[in-house]
């Protein structure tokens, strides 16, 4: 397998099976570091696959993949990589203080780092409340922060505004961006289509397969579509008609 340098992650002749189904038959694609890359597509074409992929937490049947150079999963990646899933993986008898403390031990972060992600996921005032006494959209956003306490080069993240008003998905957005700012390569999956508009690039994975590697722009254009929903549809009509 090739180990591009500049990449951030290089997925090659990947195949998974999953529950006696195909979800990967050689599936080849290359992230960039820095920017968003979006993975949208819908239920079941192999988003959450991939990204398990990427943080080396899913058997593969063949191919591999490589993130910064080494093996997904590898342990030189532990703090170099981080992955939010879509179920809150914090504890829930804990408040959102002690998680983050706790976590931030693990992975060498300091108090600052806790009270700077606090402020970037907006939790600053649930910080002693137990997250069990959370809503979904907090508890998944107590996730998020400890993705970011280490301060991770690459971070995966699998449907992250799932479940949040509008003004939280702004504000998660504009943390995303600075994230890519301060140099992180972001991979965000996304049933929401209007979200494909943040993203910097955009892989559309149809039945594991990627149908279209673009830009929001570029998608827009090609497809003559006023919104990535129409333009996404545009694309399925397309490949089948
Ligand atoms: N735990 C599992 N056991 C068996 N098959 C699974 C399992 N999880 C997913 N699959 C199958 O793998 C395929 C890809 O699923 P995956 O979760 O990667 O899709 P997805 O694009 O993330 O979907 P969604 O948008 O609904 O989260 C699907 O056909 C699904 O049925």
């Amino acid at each position: 397998m090739d180990h591009d340098p500049t990449a951030a992650v290089v997925v090659r002749d990947l195949r998974v099976r999953r529950g006696g189904g195909v979800v990967f038959d050689g599936l080849d694609l290359e992230v960039a570091r820095g920017g968003v890359t979006g993975l949208m597509g819908p239920s079941g074409c192999g988003k959450t696959t991939l990204m398990r992929a990427i943080v080396g937490t899913q058997r593969v049947q063949g191919g591999g993949v490589t993130v910064f150079g080494q093996a997904a999963g590898s342990a030189g990646l532990r703090h170099r990589v981080a992955y939010d899933t879509q179920a809150a993986s914090v504890y829930s008898d804990l408040t959102v203080e002690q998680n983050l403390r706790y976590f931030a031990r693990l992975v060498g972060a300091s108090r600052k780092d806790v009270g700077r992600v606090l402020d970037q996921v907006n939790l600053r005032d649930r910080a002693g409340q137990r997250v069990d006494t959370l809503s979904g959209g907090q508890a998944s956003r107590v996730s998020l922060a400890v993705a970011i306490l280490g301060r991770p080069e690459l971070l995966v993240l699998d449907e992250p505004t799932v479940g949040l008003d509008p003004l939280l998905r702004e504000e998660l957005w504009s943390v995303f961006h600075t994230l890519v700012d301060e140099g992180a390569t972001l991979i965000v999956s996304s049933h929401v289509m209007d979200e494909a508009l943040r993203c910097d690039r955009l892989l559309l994975l149809r039945d594991g397969r990627v149908m279209a590697d673009t830009t929001p722009a570029r998608l827009l254009s090609e497809t003559g579509a006023d919104d990535p929903d129409r333009a996404f549809l545009a694309l399925i009509e397309r490949e089948v008609g």
